[in-house]
């Protein structure tokens, strides 16, 4: 039974918090879906497991590529997709290209795009209009790195009444959830109460209707991670021991 858009608002009504992680490979998202991860985002911070130093690099072939490999693995979860970098801030065209391009060639059931100023609220209801789900994201915007910083967001009164108004026009836009990144667990709180539609909270605070961490993150894969992420195992550890107990056994042609 796959899990839908009208799912997770029911779920919202019904107090029940939204579990989401990211994927980028069809045995990450295998795994997280048979774990019973409810929401699969093939983030555009698949960028570190690449190598790439922030999201901004990630291309639309890149993501469609890695998204048909994580839906493959599937069968409950969820699954949205991130629109890179200017893949939809261009024109409504564009953005109506990325997001059409992602769901005909990958079957995942919705976009994810950043921002909520007046132009993406736009363009996130043309595309809603045109039957293409999509998913808001608000406080720290990753692909704005080089304006924003990694910094916390929402600090002083006037940046926070901003991020609440571009949620309220988000929702009006017709988005079916919305990513609340690294602002002060009060301002999420407030967001929360206030929209009808889930928040999915990273670095947001407990008051979220979900959570999401990047997975590399989770798994004590990547060399560092933010502060608000949790590491619940050290897979770094666990791999490089045993790849030199392999180099071990197989120099002293003890295997096979
Ligand atoms: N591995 C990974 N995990 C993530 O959660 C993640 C990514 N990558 N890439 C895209 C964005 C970037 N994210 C980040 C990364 C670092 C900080 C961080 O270190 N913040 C510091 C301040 C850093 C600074 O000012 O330069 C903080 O204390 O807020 C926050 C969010 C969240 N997202
Ligand atoms: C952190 C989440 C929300 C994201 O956008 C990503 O993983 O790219
Ligand atoms: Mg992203």
């Amino acid at each position: 039974m796959a899990i839908t858009t009208q799912q997770l608002i029911q779920w919202k009504q019904q107090g029940r918090s939204i579990v989401a992680l990211t994927a980028w490979d069809y045995a990450i998202a295998q795994l997280l879906d048979a774990a019973g991860v409810d929401l699969i985002l093939v983030g555009d911070s698949m960028a570190v497991v690449l190598g790439y130093e922030t999201t901004l690099p990630i291309t639309l072939d890149e993501i469609i590529y890695h998204a048909k490999s994580v839906r493959r693995g599937v069968k409950r979860a969820l699954v949205v997709v991130d629109l890179p970098f200017l893949t939809y801030q261009e024109s409504l065209q564009q953005a109506m290209h990325s997001a059409g391009r992602v769901l005909k060639e990958t079957g995942a059931q919705a976009v994810k795009l950043e921002g909520g100023y007046p132009a993406i609220a736009e363009t996130v209801a043309r595309l809603v209009q045109a039957g293409i789900p999509v998913m808001g994201h608000v406080g720290l915007t990753p692909q704005s790195v080089h304006q924003l910083g990694l910094r916390q967001q929402g600090k002083t009164q006037e940046a926070s009444e901003r991020i609440l108004q571009e949620a309220i026009a988000l929702e009006q836009a017709g988005v079916f959830s919305l990513v609340l990144e690294h602002i002060p667990a009060d301002l999420a709180m407030q967001i929360s109460q206030k929209l009808s539609i889930p928040t999915i909270g990273i670095g947001a605070g407990i008051h979220c209707d979900g959570q999401v961490l990047v997975t590399s993150d989770v798994l004590g894969l990547a060399e560092k991670h933010p502060p608000f992420a949790k590491v619940y195992t050290n897979l770094r550890e666990t791999i490089t021991k045993a790849v030199q107990d392999y180099a071990v056994e197989v120099r002293e042609r003890k295997f096979p």
